[in-house]
């Protein structure tokens, strides 16, 4: 068991506004402390007017420039370790809207160098797993969302058809012995790094389609990304089971503050709500004596029972900002930890046996104790051993007569049929032996025992050394055996290496060839600048191919979009990379035909000396300087090969995440595409409408773009529509129109006078068709 009180960090997110008077102290021996000094006049009203200075302890503070590769090594990894040795593991953040929560833990959309806690541990763990040999492990993913006290599994297939609100919901089952069970959590093997690194992409994804304008859910919902790994030694029924929950909560701030109303503010309170009873679970559980902890309250802390005050080994991340206007609410957070800070925890080494393997076990022995039993109570089986039963009977007893070891036993078991069997087939043996040797005519029919008496008799000395001889042979030849067998094991281990190389080589080179592999396929779409491939021409999530009018929409609101500049730039990366895995994997393959050719040389200089050795009837015993320098050369390039291979590696990893980067880029682009169209759909009908009510009253002609006509036969929405007079383009846009007039006449959204941003958008995309046209 390890004991342990939830270790606490804190975490200031950089900023180049003002921030408030702070001060961060990592020198201290027990741990790093972080202050705040307000000044009386800033401290008057909402934190405390009679202090001026706040000073909190963690085990470490880290600054504004603290990067995600120093928090992994000092945050994650020794909870990593911890998981591996078969423990539970928690590491959740805590803090406001925007203090970097997800940065934190998941990582930011940006750069490979900012991915977070859950890419990088993902990373560690497969390094170890494949490092660690005596072990077989296995891994599965849980991606868990909370938003408004529901639970939903952001790895559901069906996340993307429907719904959130339409999607099953996890629920919590306890059972007789508190056991918390989630029903509806789909629990996803993965395989490798790669498998779960696209399940957390999937997961995120999903998380932000689900998102509309309305319900900001990455603010207000919680997530819970479980790692649960399974452990054991090949052979042994022992298992070991732990799992590593890396959770990003909501937003931290009060409900007081948020100022919001109507569904906003039901989340707010919601939220506010689940984290207030995670607050009293944490007050509970740092108060002495307390008995009840009211985890039932809600389901974060129900399905956190472990992590906080359980069997669990639980560190929280404190994300604060420096920021003069944020400082009340870090304060607030420095607080919080403190209370978490001091919640001990004991955690146990999750043993257990596989049930599959216990269930053989006992049914073995049962077995073995009803025989026992049967022998012990005269009750003996009576029927006739199978014929089955009777070989296997004497397929033992030969294996047990052949062995020379005078130590070896036999088990038959407690089985008196087979034994008195036994003894039947022995008699027959010996019997049958001596008639053959009658048969045979020898002169005596002499016995072991009777060469036994005479010991020094011309026979049994010659019987001593024909034994002796065999004896000496059969060493010779388990020998020379064994040396085939470790000949033949180098020799498919080599080929083995080789056939890895070449696989992880093709499989690199393929993507960043033309052959149009999927990932390769995924880039080559990107970054084409051709609309027709562009997006594919179609919005995934809505199932709505785009008329060509609404491509070129899509191109200008692409252009300038603010996540623009990064897709660019990380497609340019990407290049890169590719170009680089390319390069690299040449390398490997020089270095391995290299490898090959020295080999081949060296046998060859061998062969010469072997031969140089029988000619002159004399073993050539003096080392040969050829023959070294061949090896050394061969270690050489064999280095090289490790270590550019290693490179390899680690690229084909940083492609494979800007890869997800770029794709997450490209869904939330659509996403927001889908979002501004509809806006300005509605706000074109509102404007139509409002004019043909103005024409209808006054009959007065409003000013109207040079190309535009009334078309007679379109009704009062399309009076003061800017038509091009090209007959396919003005079809597309009058569709267009109609359409969404439909849909909003049902849903009622046409009923107020809006600006006109909407018709400047439309002679927009009528300006890209003339133009083109
Ligand atoms: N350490 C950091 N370095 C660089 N950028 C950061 C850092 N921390 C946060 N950010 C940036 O600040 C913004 C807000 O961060 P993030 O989304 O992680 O906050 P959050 O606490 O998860 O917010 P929410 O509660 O709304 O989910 C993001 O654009 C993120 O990239």
């Amino acid at each position: 068991m390890m004991k342990q009180t939830i270790q606490i960090f804190a975490r200031v997110k950089p900023t180049k506004k003002p921030t408030a008077v702070y001060s961060v102290d990592n020198e201290e021996q027990s741990g790093g402390s972080l202050e705040f000094v307000l000044p009386r006049d800033l401290a008057d009203g909402f934190v405390n007017n009679k202090r001026e200075s706040y000073r909190f302890r963690f085990q470490k503070v880290f600054d504004q420039t603290a990067k995600q590769e120093e928090i992994f090594d000092a945050i994650a990894k020794p909870v990593t370790d911890t998981v591996l040795a078969g423990y539970n593991g928690t590491i959740f953040a805590y803090g406001q809207t925007g203090s970097g929560k997800t940065f934190t833990i998941t990582g930011g959309a940006e750069r490979y160098s900012d991915r977070g806690i859950i890419p990088r541990t993902l990373s560690y763990l497969y390094q170890h797993f494949s490092r660690d040999s005596s072990m077989v492990y296995t891994t599965h993913i849980s991606y868990l969302e909370i938003y408004n006290e529901m639970g939903y599994d952001l790895l559901d297939p069906r996340h993307e058809a429907s719904n959130l609100e339409d999607l099953p919901k996890v629920t919590i089952r306890e059972d007789p012995e508190q056991n918390i069970h989630l029903k509806n959590l789909s629990l996803q093997p993965s395989a490798n790094e790669e498998e779960a690194l696209n399940l957390l992409f999937l997961g995120d994804t999903n998380r932000m389609i689900a998102e509309t304008p309305m319900n900001q859910a990455s603010t207000r919902s919680h997530c819970i990304f479980t790692i649960h790994v399974c452990s054991r030694e090949p052979g042994s029924a022992t298992l070991r089971r732990s799992k590593l929950h890396l959770v990003d909560l909501a937003g931290s701030e009060r409900v007081g503050k948020t100022g919001v109303g109507g569904q906003i503010l039901t989340e707010a309170k919601y939220i506010n709500l689940s984290l207030h009873y995670l607050e009293q679970v944490i007050t509970a559980l740092s108060e002495k004596n307390r008995s009840h902890i009211p985890y039932r309250n809600s389901m974060m802390t129900s399905v956190l029972r472990d992590s906080l005050g359980g069997n669990c080994m639980t560190t929280m991340i404190a994300m604060v900002s420096a920021e003069k206007k944020n400082v009340d609410e870090s304060i607030s957070t420095c607080r919080f930890a403190q209370r978490v800070g001091m919640i001990k925890n004991e955690a146990l080494l999750n043993e257990e046996l596989d049930p599959s393997l216990l269930i053989i076990r006992l049914k073995k022995e049962i077995q073995c104790l009803k025989e026992e039993l049967a022998m012990v109570t005269g009750d003996q089986r009576s029927d006739e051993l199978t014929q089955e039963e009777i070989q296997r009977t004497e397929d033992q007893l030969k294996v047990f007569l052949d062995d020379s070891d005078p130590e070896a036993t036999l088990d038959l078991g407690a089985d008196m049929r087979k034994i008195r069997h036994s003894f039947s087939f022995l008699k027959a043996m010996l019997l049958g032996k001596r008639s053959t040797q009658n048969e045979a005519g020898d002169i005596s029919p002499v016995t072991t025992s009777s060469i036994e008496d005479m010991p020094d008799s011309p026979a049994n000395r010659e019987l001593l050394k024909l034994k002796d001889m065999l004896t000496q042979r059969d060493n010779e030849i388990s020998i020379l055996v064994s040396m085939l067998k470790k000949e033949k094991q180098k020799f498919q281990e080599a080929n083995g290496q080789l056939a890895k190389i070449s696989s992880s080589q093709s499989s690199l080179q393929s993507s960043s060839s033309s052959s149009g592999t999927h990932a390769e396929r995924r880039i080559k779409c990107e970054a084409s600048e051709d609309p027709a491939h562009s997006e594919n021409l179609k919005l995934k999530h809505s199932g709505v191919e785009l008329s060509m009018g609404r491509q070129e929409a899509f191109e200008i609101f692409r252009s300038e979009h603010e996540d623009n500049i990064t897709i660019e730039d990380n497609k340019f990366i990407l290049k890169q990379r590719f170009a680089e895995a390319k390069a690299l994997g040449e390398q490997v393959n020089l270095a391995r035909s290299s490898v090959n050719d020295l080999k081949k040389q060296l046998e060859a200089r061998r062969m010469q000396m072997a031969a140089q050795g029988v000619v002159g009837n004399q073993p050539n015993t003096e080392s040969d300087p050829v023959q070294e320098r061949l090896c050394n050369q061969i270690e050489e390039e064999k280095k090289k090969y490790k270590s550019t291979f290693e490179r390899l590696k680690g690229l084909k990893t940083e492609i494979e995440h800007v890869q997800h980067l770029l794709q997450r880029a490209k869904v939330k682009l659509q996403k927001d595409f889908q979002d501004w169209w509809i806006q300005e759909a509605a706000r074109l009908q509102q404007n139509q409408c409002s004019e043909s009510t103005r024409a209808g009253r006054s009959k007065d002609s409003s000013p109207r773009m040079p190309s535009s006509r009334a078309l007679s036969t379109s009704g009062p929405a399309s009076t003061s529509i800017p038509l091009t007079g090209d007959q396919q383009t003005d079809a597309d846009i009058m569709a267009f129109i109609k359409a969404r007039q439909n849909l909003l006449t049902r849903t009622g959204v046409i009923n107020e006078l809006v600006g006109d941003s909407s018709r400047s958008t439309l002679k927009r995309i009528v300006l890209i068709r003339c133009h083109r046209n």
